[in-house]
């Protein structure tokens, strides 16, 4: 062969038998290749014909015809239309966003799993050869799983790339990163040569005795093989990366058992036709999106480049208004009491309507937003600590402070509507308002199932996220803890006491945050692991200003919320939740906010710098970008906060920080700062942490029990205050995903 043509002899004879090329994956560890077979059957050939088979030029189809758009949701058995005839080119619709991929999924027809492992000792190869065994029984849709070693293949025949692999073991896997990598970068190849594949899979085995964390090289090849595969096959990550700890330490088997379960349904739903699922594909980019834009409950914090943190939100288009906005919405900023009718008055209400009707703006623009509409008044959505936890990049600061695992929460709320306006909100034009319900009311078992269906729908699409970990995917499927927010106002729902019961009868935790404008509700409520109440002001102008409440009488209901507080502080783990907007409510309000903690004396003090939104709504509002604090000016607010407790006689100390929040916890130091039990000796602690297991069992035994009855184990370390409060063991990255330093804050 002419030497001078092997670029365009390797890269014609790529064409010619990519689509036999089929499932692969696997390494180290295991990589499924699940091949496929043309629903034409007209190519039926070996698996991985001889390279130098003949070539049949015309059996391909025009490249144009293998170019789709990488929509998840796309049904690929369905033909594309016919190209329209050539005429004057005419620019009609919108712009499509870009693809991940543009290469042509093929209808599955049988599906051929393979097992690649690399092994050393023999670990990997006894969990392959398990991994064949437990996959599903063939049929003739699946056929008989191959296992075969990296190290006695010739990766041309499965990884198209030139290089050989040396015969040395040790250097064996690094060649084969290497090939993996260069087959990517090789010009002369498609970026994406195993995008016929119907998918891969990895799972890693390492040894945390020597290698604890990812940083430190934990199953750190598995984590290469998986990123380059994602690459190699245009992001056809079938489920996320598996990784067993070999030490002893860890649950090696059930870890590979949670994987092979995971990959099992993903063959099946190939089998069916279904493709890898709903979902974001794994795009391998190398620069993999860390940057999640939506909003959510606990939008995190910008690091400026002087390096200090601010609680920024990244700017969004000003939603634009269309005529057929919801009524609800533009009547909004009109502060109307619905709940103070004149004596005498004949108006007769008008019939209860849905509050989110499915074809109303509010529900397109919230389900545009990633809500998930429950029922006619729910919703429920993601939030991005979720995202990110699944990724191992961090919880939110709750886990810091609560313990809250952010991959098992979920983000709910049975009332979409809200009395307040508040100016830093970033559902503007979109939630619905009212002081009173007036709409149709959902049952709880619905809202309930609605929300959990919702949740875990939205948790499955992840399972193609880069970076996200069998483990944690495999933990999120149950949800362990509800942070009832999101947007709206809980307990407005006329059930909220049921609904919370059925949360904890699944053993779900639930904080509860409401806005302090509903005392008769907040009077009723029944038990919640953690209340939550915003204050956004210490004193009447100021909460006027922030929340523009809808209710006249708002500051009297706002004040008695804080006696209810009081009250309840011995059965709830009550929370204050401050907001400080610069400009607004922090300067000189220390005092003000003092006498509300010395009034309600709430188990805890959350402070936080508001996150901007950047809404029109916000904008003419009078906020900007300005109004954000710094993260020093929250430490100082917090700071002065103290001092002014301690003048009252109270002693609330700083417990806890969230830098990277811009969020700071005080706590009430005679009840949360104290001996760890069984350890009296010990010395005293700021125990923040929630036992949960413990809440439940008071639950069930029926009997009353107060806060300290579930408080957990001792605030980690580098939670407390001045430490920053970000997990050694999760790996922080920055918005490109590039790994970050840790920052201490002093
Ligand atoms: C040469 C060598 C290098 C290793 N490097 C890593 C590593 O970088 N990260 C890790 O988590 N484990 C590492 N390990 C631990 C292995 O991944 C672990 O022991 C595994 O069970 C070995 O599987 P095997 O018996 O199939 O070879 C290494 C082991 C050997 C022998
Ligand atoms: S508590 Fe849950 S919903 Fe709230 S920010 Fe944390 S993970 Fe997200």
């Amino acid at each position: 062969m002419d030497f001078l043509q092997l670029p365009s002899e390797l890269l014609h004879l790529w064409h010619t038998h990519r689509t036999e090329i089929l499932l692969s994956a696997g390494l180290l560890f295991a990589i499924v290749r699940l091949a496929v077979h043309w629903r034409t059957r007209r190519s039926r050939e070996a698996l991985t014909p001889p390279v130098l088979s003949p070539v049949h030029e015309k059996s391909l189809p025009p490249l144009e015809q293998q170019l789709v758009e990488t929509d998840p949701y796309t049904d690929l058995s369905v033909p594309r239309p016919p190209r329209p005839k050539a005429g004057p080119k005419r620019v009609t619709g919108n712009k499509k966003a870009k693809a991940i991929s543009t290469i042509k999924e093929p209808a599955i027809d049988t599906i051929q799993p393979v097992i690649f492992y690399y092994t050393l000792g023999g670990t990997t190869k006894t969990y392959a050869e398990q991994l064949a065994s437990a996959l599903p029984s063939p049929s003739q849709q699946i056929l008989i799983p191959e296992c075969l070693d990296l190290a006695q293949i010739d990766y041309d025949d499965y990884f198209i790339s030139p290089p050989k692999p040396p015969n040395a073991n040790t250097a064996f896997l690094s060649n084969f990163l290497a090939h993996l990598r260069e087959t990517h970068h090789d010009f002369r190849i498609d970026t994406a040569p195993l995008a016929g594949l119907a998918g891969y899979a990895v799972f890693g085995f390492g040894d945390k005795r020597q290698w604890n964390t990812e940083g430190e090289g934990y199953c750190k090849d598995a984590v290469d093989v998986d990123k380059w595969m994602a690459r190699l096959t245009g992001g056809k990550r079938g489920f996320p990366l598996g990784q067993g700890d070999t030490s002893g330490r860890g649950n090696v088997e059930m870890r590979v058992r949670e994987w092979t379960e995971g990959l099992t349904g993903i063959m099946a739903a190939l089998a069916r036709g279904e493709g890898l699922g709903e979902g974001v594909k794994g795009s391998g980019e190398a620069v993999e999106s860390a940057d999640e834009k939506e909003d959510e409950e606990d939008s995190g914090t910008l690091e400026l480049e002087d390096g200090r943190a601010a609680a920024i939100k990244s700017k969004r288009k000003p939603n634009r208004r269309s005529r057929t906005d919801d009524l609800e919405d533009l009547k909004a900023p009109i502060p109307v009491d619905f709940t103070t009718s004149r004596p005498g008055s004949t108006t007769v209400p008008p019939p209860p309507k849905a509050m989110v009707p499915v074809n109303s703006p509010t529900y397109t623009s919230l389900t545009k937003q990633g809500y998930t509409i429950v029922g006619s008044h729910s919703g429920v959505k993601i939030c991005r600590w979720t995202k990110s936890a699944l990724r191992g990049r961090g919880s939110c600061y709750k886990y810091s402070f609560y313990g809250i695992a952010s991959h098992l929460c979920m983000e709910a709320t049975p009332s979409l509507s809200c009395s307040n306006k508040c100016v830093f909100c970033w559902r503007h034009g979109t939630n619905p308002v009212g002081t009173t319900w007036r709409w149709t009311v959902d049952p709880p078992d619905l809202v309930f199932a609605g929300m959990k269906e919702g949740h875990y729908k939205k948790i499955k699409m992840m399972r193609g996220v880069p970076g996200v970990r069998a483990e944690r995917f495999a933990e999120a499927m149950q949800i362990r803890h509800c942070a009832l927010s999101l947007v709206g106002e809980p307990i407005f729902y006329p059930h909220i006491n049921e609904l919370l019961a059925m949360l904890h009868k699944e053993h779900i935790s639930s904080f509860l945050v409401c806005n302090a404008q509903h005392p008769d509700q907040l009077a009723t409520l029944g038990p919640v692991t953690q209340l939550y109440v915003s204050i956004d002001a210490s004193n009447k102008d100021s909460l006027r200003r922030i929340d523009r409440p809808l209710h006249r009488d708002f500051w009297e209901r706002f004040i008695r919320c804080m006696d209810i507080i009081r009250a309840k502080r011995f059965t709830h783990r009550t929370v204050f939740r401050l907001t400080l907007v610069k400009g607004f409510n922090i300067d000189e309000e220390a005092e003000g906010y003092a006498d509300l903690v010395a009034r309600a004396l709430p188990a805890f003090v959350e402070v936080k710098g508001v996150t901007y939104c950047g809404t029109s709504t916000a904008a003419g509002a009078g906020l900007s970008m300005g109004n954000v604090p710094f993260y020093e000016e929250v430490q100082a607010f917090v700071l002065s906060l103290e001092a002014a407790l301690q003048r009252r006689g109270l002693d609330y100390g700083i417990a806890a920080e969230h830098a990277h929040s811009c969020c700071i916890l005080l706590a009430d130091r005679e009840r949360f700062y104290k001996p760890s039990r069984g350890d009296e000796d010990g010395g005293r602690k700021w125990h923040t942490l929630i036992d949960y297991a413990a809440f439940f069992r008071c639950l069930k035994s029926g009997n009353a029990f107060g806060p300290e009855d579930y408080v957990g184990a001792p605030t980690p370390e580098w939670a407390l205050w001045g430490r920053g409060g970000f997990d050694p063991r999760d790996e922080r990255v920055d918005r490109k995903g590039k790994p970050r330093v840790v920052e201490v804050v002093q």
